[in-house]
């Protein structure tokens, strides 16, 4: 991927998120310390009982209400459990949800450009595996790391204050291995972690590719390919779990191991000072179980480092797609406009994709005014798409080179010019939705009348009440079940809906016969007398009426003119014509 030069580091994506939230994480905090606090007292209680047992004069009502005392206890740690449960996860679902919906939102503003250089598979994988990492992050990772560093700060200072200095000193020598064995093994989990997210959206890319287009593999028997290439990926994403679950396997052990350590070394200390009387007995039962209190928050450090380390690996791949600065952007220099008339002036427009040496459009000059109708013909990649790509700014063209209504493009407010624009593209994209909806796509507000007459003036009507469900028909993803020419037709009823100022089609009759399409483009003919249309076409047929033509090719005008004054320079649009007529003569044999 080529760096962005835009890019611009933004703040960290969870600040916003922890200030919005910070009374539930507060709520949540001091839920979980009440927990911690009412759990000191449970090994202070059983060393009271032990200690009363051991005295030979314990009544059973203390023994009762020590017992009963723990029960309350109990009770209240469940109760703070369930508060701080339900303010630290809630929250951290709340923020996942408040991500997911800023990382889609974001990407509605990014550019073309943006789309080009990055695969659907990987950004899916940023919205589910990554998203997913970071909300770890955010409610388990961070209330473990709480939980564990309170009650560990709570239970050394009781076993300091209640117990024996010395005791404590001696128990938790080894327990700054783990902190010092975390930091390493964090830093390597990081990296690890980092591969096996990338190995996943790998993945998650090829899967979606093969599903896409499925078609073209099967036509191309390249199945059996096809299942090793996945095999591959799918071994190099095991590969890269498995690196990262090794680490774990063994950091786990090994906190276990100081843990233990600690114990062993409890046992016979304590025990050996309370043979000496040094301390209770009730003070060495007590002191084993804040020992034990200290085992979870050492296996919660693991577990802390493994969470928020892939948390931050994730957090670092999202916080990059947010800093893409969208590209296509109102500039400063916008102006009020509301609406469009459909006048174009293009003037010695000149281009190239970013990143491309050549020049994909040189030197373009035409004029459309209002109520026009352009043709516009070439060879395939001679630059037609390109023009229109200017048009509707998916790519930014160079300022002063194209005015609408005398306006800059670049100043025209972006919503007031997309919305005055009807595009049929070439590959005529349906959404998995009702094939009523799919025409009212661009639309506000419309009426099933509305809907039925662009369908009408698209020629595409009679086909759909074929169908069962007629307009709620749901039309598969990228819609399969229809034909290319009723595709090409609703994409067409989907722009006319809109009644925009300018219309473009590109290549937008290409698969349906020639008699549908000249009804389609009578109809467009009567539907936008006043109004603006460009025309995208291979076949001459298709644009042989309109006001104006021009011939592009390797970006530049060659051509321009009338379908008869074309005819009569005997150039590259004479050539088409003959040839076309050629083929529809031994079409026709
Ligand atoms: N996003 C892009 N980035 C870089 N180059 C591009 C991009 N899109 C198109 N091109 C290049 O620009 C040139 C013109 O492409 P364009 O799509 O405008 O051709 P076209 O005339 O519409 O072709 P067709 O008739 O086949 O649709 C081609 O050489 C193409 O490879």
């Amino acid at each position: 991927m080529k760096p962005n030069p835009k890019k611009n580091k933004s703040q960290g994506v969870l600040i916003k998120y922890f200030k919005l939230y910070k009374f539930h994480f507060l709520v949540g905090f001091l839920s979980l310390l009440t927990v911690d606090l009412f759990q000191l007292q449970i090994p202070v209680i059983t060393g009271n009982i032990t200690d009363g047992l051991q005295s030979g004069n314990y009544e059973f009502s203390n023994l009762l209400n020590q017992v009963l005392t723990l029960l309350l206890i109990g009770l209240l740690i469940a109760c703070f459990r369930f508060i701080w449960r339900y303010f630290i996860f809630g929250t951290s679902r709340k923020i996942e949800y408040g991500l997911r919906n800023d990382f889609f939102g974001h990407l509605e503003k990014l550019s073309l450009r943006f789309f080009n250089e990055h695969k659907t598979g990987d950004l899916m994988a940023h919205a589910t595996n990554d998203l997913n990492a970071i909300r770890m992050m955010v409610g388990p990772g961070v209330l473990m790391s709480l939980d564990a560093i309170t009650l560990c700060v709570l239970v050394i200072y009781q076993m300091i204050t209640k117990i024996s200095l010395n005791l404590t000193l001696v128990a938790i020598i080894p327990l700054p291995l783990i902190a010092i064995g975390g930091i390493f093994f964090g830093r390597a989990i990081r990296a690890r972690f980092k591969d096996k997210q990338e190995a996943f959206a790998h993945m998650s890319e090829m899967v979606q590719e093969n599903i896409s287009g499925v078609q073209v593999v099967k036509a191309f028997v390249q199945e059996t390919k096809e299942i090793k290439a996945f095999n591959e990926t799918n071994k190099n994403n095991y590969d890269k779990n498995m690196r990262v679950i090794k680490l774990f396997a063994i950091m786990n052990p090994l906190a276990m191991l100081v843990t233990g350590l600690s114990i062993a070394i409890v046992l016979g200390y304590g025990g050996y000072m309370t043979m000496l009387g040094n301390i209770t007995l009730g003070d060495f039962v007590a002191f084993t179980q804040y020992l034990l209190m200290l085992v979870w928050p050492m296996i919660a450090f693991g577990w802390c480092i493994n969470i928020m380390s892939h948390g931050l690996a994730s957090l670092s791949r999202f916080q990059n797609i947010l800093d893409e600065k969208p590209e296509i952007i109102d500039e400063e220099t916008v102006k009020q406009i509301d609406s469009i008339k459909g006048d174009i002036v293009i003037d010695n427009l000149t281009f190239n994709y970013p990143g491309s040496g050549l020049k994909e459009l040189d030197n373009i000059s035409v004029t459309v005014n209002k109520g026009e109708t352009l043709g516009i013909v070439g060879r395939t990649g001679s630059g037609k798409t390109t023009l229109v790509n200017m048009l509707l700014r998916m790519y930014n063209p160079p300022r002063g080179t194209i005015f609408i209504d005398d306006v800059d493009i670049m100043d025209i407010p972006l919503k007031v010019l997309r919305h005055s624009i009807g595009y049929v593209p070439q590959d005529n994209f349906l959404f998995s939705d009702t094939i009523s909806r799919n025409i009212a796509f661009g639309v506000i507000e419309t009426s099933d009348e509305y809907i039925e007459c662009a369908a009408k003036n698209a020629n595409v009507h009679d086909n759909i009440i074929e169908f069962s469900n007629k307009y709620a028909t749901v039309v598969g993803e990228r819609g399969v079940t229809l034909s290319g020419g009723q595709k090409q037709r609703i994409s067409i009823a989907r722009a006319l809906i809109k009644d925009p100022a300018i219309m473009i089609l590109d290549d937008s009759v290409s698969a349906v016969d020639t008699n549908t399409e000249e009804q389609i483009l009578n109809h467009i003919k009567e539907e936008r007398k006043d109004k603006t249309t460009i025309i995208i076409a291979h076949r001459i047929s298709t644009i042989q009426n309109s006001d104006k033509i021009i011939v592009i090719d390797e970006g530049k005008i060659i051509e321009s003119g009338t379908h008869d004054s074309l005819v009569e320079q005997k150039g590259l649009y004479y050539n088409m014509v003959e040839k076309q007529q050629l083929e529809k003569e031994l079409e026709k044999e």
